[in-house]
């Protein structure tokens, strides 16, 4: 029975200053720093055959904080620009609420969370999902199909737009998606790779 394991990064510097990340390189802070060790610790049962990361430096510390808690700092790290945050263009830098109180909280939320509606500049959902499921059937499906047990750390819009086509959800329910940092979600997948049972850890 193989396993895939999703893990959002913990807490940024920019999530902590409220500010639009996207493809922004910026460091855990120590409350992610924490978050990202006690995610190793939830995990101490699991065992993993390889590691995956994207290449923003939030992602790739969290995923060595995780290996570290677990004893497996040796595992190799792929680290893909295709697991990398949603673009998100334009608003990258910005303060979230002082960019809601310039355009409004529907404007800002439909930047946020649409599927369709790209930010300024930005990738739509819809388009994160096409990279970051091109990427599973690639690279991760094959290791799968092979038995293999993943762990892939990522980011919050990446993770719901691979939660979307890994669950079926509906736009509506991807929208409605909140992932929090540090946030684990288990799968697990017969050799078809049809999906047997999904927890939140
Ligand atoms: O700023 C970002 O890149 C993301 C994730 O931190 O934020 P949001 O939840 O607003 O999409």
């Amino acid at each position: 029975m193989s396993q895939l394991v999703l893990v959002r990064h913990g807490q940024s510097e920019a999530n902590l200053a409220g500010v639009f990340t996207g493809w922004l390189d910026v460091p855990l802070t120590p409350q992610g720093e924490a978050e990202a060790r006690e995610a190793g610790r939830r995990l101490h049962d699991f065992h993993f055959d390889a590691a995956y990361c994207s290449t923003l430096v939030r992602s790739r510390r969290t995923l060595e904080l995780i290996l570290a808690e677990l004893d497996e700092s040796s595992l190799e790290i792929h680290a893909a620009d295709a697991l990398r945050e949603r673009m998100y263009g334009a608003l990258q830098g910005l303060n979230k609420a002082e960019t809601i109180a310039r355009y409004g909280l529907e404007q800002v939320t439909r930047w946020r969370r649409s599927y369709e509606d790209a930010p300024p500049e930005g990738e739509t959902l819809h388009h994160t999902l096409d990279r970051v499921v091109a990427y599973y059937n690639e690279v991760l499906a094959p290791a799968l199909r092979a038995g293999q047990r993943l762990l892939v750390v990522s980011h919050g819009n990446t993770l719901r737009a691979l939660r979307m086509q890994l669950e079926g959800l509906t736009v509506a329910q991807v929208e409605a998606l909140e992932i929090p940092t540090g946030g684990i979600r288990v799968y697990e997948l017969n050799p078809d790779l049809v999906i047997t049972s999904m927890s939140d850890l």
